[in-house]
């Protein structure tokens, strides 16, 4: 049995590096947004990011395989644009030389074009294979909200170790107007950690629970910002069969799992707003784990574990349904109800 020690280290150091370059991105006001050919935008950000953890997942790695959401397609045509990212890259990784050892460098353009393109995995259920979403929340990203840089190792389709970057989320839930920037890890069967992105990078997280509720009325929930990405109206419903009475959380990105396992919230609820949209691995990956971890169950709407094992998309799932122990079965009680199905046997 490995400990994934070292993997969960080098995620740790990968998405800090690449969430130095996306917080120089958020900050500045050249966004470099293209729009993908399913109309969605990525940006100069999500490609220098997808580089720098690719470079690193491999320098520390180098047999293993990525599925990256990004392709380096728009780069190859566009200098202008790869010039842009280029330098991105090149100042994230002069600006943490003592990384080096561990993480390695990116020589040129060239090698950072290769290195977006590693992410090209099919993935599946054999072998170690990395879920990298280099920016989730692209769209919070640009609208000044939470993203997180997301990383996980999956052996044989099952996720293991992972870490994740939310340069936006404050460090303290009490001071929201405080420090913001945390960076969570976690490797399965040995729990999940939080600290501030501002620490150094050998020192310990502080370990995460969620909150072991097992009644909901005091409960809040959390969902996505983007009405499209899951059904705003469903879930208004199923919190109030469920006498959830504070208002829902609206947040981007997987900073909705490492909020709700570090205990700022308890129920996250991702219901699809369509028959056909698949759920891409990278938008669940290490959040699932996070949570699971921190004490929670992570299900599709229906009550099935989410299987990882079946290429980029979550295939056989719909939907995510992620809440405490304790109060899972009762969620997605409510949940098949609204959607009009009967429970699979199981619950
Ligand atoms: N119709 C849809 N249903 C569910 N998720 C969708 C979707 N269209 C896009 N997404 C995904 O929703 C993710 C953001 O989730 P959230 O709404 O929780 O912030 C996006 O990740 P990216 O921002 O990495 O592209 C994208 O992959
Ligand atoms: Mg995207
Ligand atoms: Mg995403
Ligand atoms: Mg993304």
């Amino acid at each position: 049995m490995t400990s994934y020690a070292r993997e969960r280290k080098i995620a740790e150091l990968a998405v800090r590096r690449a969430s130095l370059l996306t917080d120089s991105v958020y900050h500045s006001r050249v966004k470099g947004t293209v729009t993908k050919e399913d109309k969605s935008p990525v940006t100069i950000a999500d490609f220098g990011a997808q580089s720098v953890v690719i470079g690193a997942v491999l320098h520390a790695f180098p047999n293993d395989a990525v599925v990256g959401e990004e392709d380096a397609d728009v780069l190859r045509r566009d200098a202008a644009t790869r010039e842009l990212v280029w330098g991105l890259v090149n100042d994230a990784v002069k600006s943490s030389p003592e990384l080096e050892d561990d993480i390695g460098t990116v020589a040129d353009a060239e090698e950072m074009m290769n290195l977006i393109d590693r992410g090209n995995s099919e993935g599946g259920a054999k072998g170690r294979i990395w879920a990298l979403d280099p920016i989730d929340g692209t769209k919070g990203f640009l609208r000044g909200g939470q993203y997180a840089v997301c990383l996980a190792l999956m052996q044989d389709g099952e996720v293991v170790a992972g870490a994740m970057a939310c340069p936006n989320l404050p460090v303290d839930p009490s001071t929201p107007s405080g420090e913001r920037g945390v960076v969570f890890s976690t490797v399965k069967g040995a729990g999940a950690t939080v600290k501030p992105l501002s620490a150094s990078a050998d020192a310990e997280g502080s370990p995460i629970a969620m909150n072991a509720i097992t009644d909901l009325s005091d409960a809040s929930f959390c969902e996505s910002v983007e009405a499209g990405h899951s059904s705003h109206g469903q879930q208004a419903a199923i919190a109030k069969a469920l006498g959830i009475t504070k208002e829902s959380v609206r947040m981007d990105s997987q900073a909705k799992y490492g909020s709700i396992a570090r205990g700022d919230g308890d129920v996250y609820l991702r219901l699809p707003t369509s028959a056909t949209y698949q759920e891409k691995i990278w938008d669940h990956a290490v959040g699932k784990l996070l949570v699971e971890e921190a004490g929670g169950v992570v299900t599709d709407a229906h009550g099935k574990p989410l299987d990882f094992s079946k290429g980029r998309t979550l295939k056989d799932n719909k939907g995510v349904v992620a809440a405490a122990k304790g109060v899972h079965g009762k969620v997605i009680e409510a949940v098949m109800k609204e959607l009009g199905v009967s429970p699979v046997p199981s619950l």
